[in-house]
């Protein structure tokens, strides 16, 4: 079924660098980021000295991911705490980058509630700055626990659902390493299935737009050694119909208070196709990523991004944005389109919903509350 002769390029280089880090060089500290535009063509760092360069690298996605961009948030408002600039217009500037991950609001909340929490009681500049800093690293470890978790959760729930093993495992967007502190989320559960030896293959939609899937999820998967096939997305409906997918994972942007789920565009068709041809498809994100304040799915702002995302093949898209500018136009110049970054599925189409603290099936949204009360995140205004 799958191109047998496209199998994975072992043996991409191990990279030392993180995806993402805080130094302190001389100059003065500076949050540091795996620019994810250039990958896989270039391993390349993107050094962000202050919040407007940190909400730029947001926009473009050179840091992106809702587990990811909770953690950059907190580190971007211990930058303008450590930088003593105005933290309150820091946080908002942060928080606004991009509406639809709900871990960005709350990364940025938590940091600027530690940083509050500190001036009132009579911190200095210096001390509140140090305080904030360590709760972005706070958050950023617990997010890598939170992702082994997960791991072992989500693959305990395959064994349950797919007790025959050799799993076809099929993944939109980008979910692993790259978004997060530790393995991800999504794909971290196809990773353990993996190490398992119980990962036949992973299916990897390429995620139209911005290609996430092609230039990202395959550039995780050839690094980890795992079989993989990238496909088209709109060649997922022959896929499924061909009985090659035993499961989709997905991870998640924000999950509403009744179990629906915003996640990358492209994934409310893949649950669609599951529920037809009898697949499970199942969520994995951490409790930091549910929005109980947020009562459905249609609640959920979703960000619409530039038609030229669509109308042309820019050199971000292909992983080599920073060398040249300007792109390939593909569409009739002036051609409007319709660039929505995210989907929204609905409860009823979600087969479980793996959190760190455990797996619920998400019909209504009933569990959820109880999930996030047992979970170490802070309650924030
Ligand atoms: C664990 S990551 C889950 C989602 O954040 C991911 O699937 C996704 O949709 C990312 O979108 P992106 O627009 O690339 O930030």
């Amino acid at each position: 079924m799958a191109d047998q002769d496209a199998q994975p390029p072992v043996g991409i280089a191990p990279s030392a660098l993180s995806v993402l880090r805080w130094d302190e060089p001389p100059e003065g500290p500076v949050l540091v980021l795996l620019d994810q535009t250039r990958l896989p063509a270039e391993e390349a760092e993107l050094v962000c000295a202050d919040v407007p360069a940190l909400v730029e690298a947001i926009r473009t996605l050179a840091v992106r991911g809702a587990p990811l961009l909770g953690i950059a948030g907190a580190y971007g408002v211990a930058l303008a705490a450590v930088r003593g600039q105005d933290v309150g217009a820091a946080a908002g500037l942060l928080e606004r980058a991009r509406p639809t991950a709900v871990n960005l609001g709350y990364g940025v909340r938590r940091a600027a509630g530690v940083y509050r929490a500190a001036v009132e009681k009579g911190a200095g500049p210096a001390q509140a700055a140090a305080e904030v800093l360590a709760e972005a690293r706070a958050l950023h470890r617990e997010d890598a626990v939170a992702s082994g978790r997960m791991a072992r959760y989500g693959l305990a729930l395959l064994d349950e659902l797919l007790p025959d093993g050799g799993h076809q495992l099929l993944t939109h967007c980008n979910t692993g390493a790259l978004v997060s502190g530790g393995e991800g989320t999504a794909f971290a559960v196809a990773l353990g299935a993996h190490r398992a030896g119980r990962l036949r293959r992973l299916w990897v939609d390429e995620t139209r737009p911005l290609l996430q899937g092609a230039r990202l999820t395959a550039y995780e998967a050839a690094r980890s050694g795992m079989p993989y096939s990238l496909l088209t997305d709109n060649a997922a409906g022959s896929l499924f119909a061909a009985g090659e997918v035993d499961a989709v994972l997905i991870g998640a942007d924000r999950i509403a208070a009744d179990g629906s789920v915003a996640n990358k565009v492209g994934s409310y068709p893949l649950a669609v196709l599951a529920k037809y041809h009898h697949v499970p498809f199942i969520v994995v994100a951490p409790t930091t990523t549910v929005d109980l304040d947020t009562a459905d799915g249609a609640s959920i702002t979703v960000e619409q991004r530039s038609g030229r995302e669509v109308t042309e093949v820019t050199l971000s898209q292909v992983g080599v944005a920073g060398r040249e500018t300007g792109g390939v136009v593909v569409a009739p110049l002036g051609s409007p389109a319709y660039n929505p970054a995210f989907d929204i599925t609905p409860p009823e189409l979600v087969t479980a919903i793996v959190t760190e603290e455990g797996v619920i099936s998400p019909v209504t949204g009933v569990g959820l509350a109880e999930l996030c009360a047992r979970s170490s995140q802070i309650t924030i205004s």
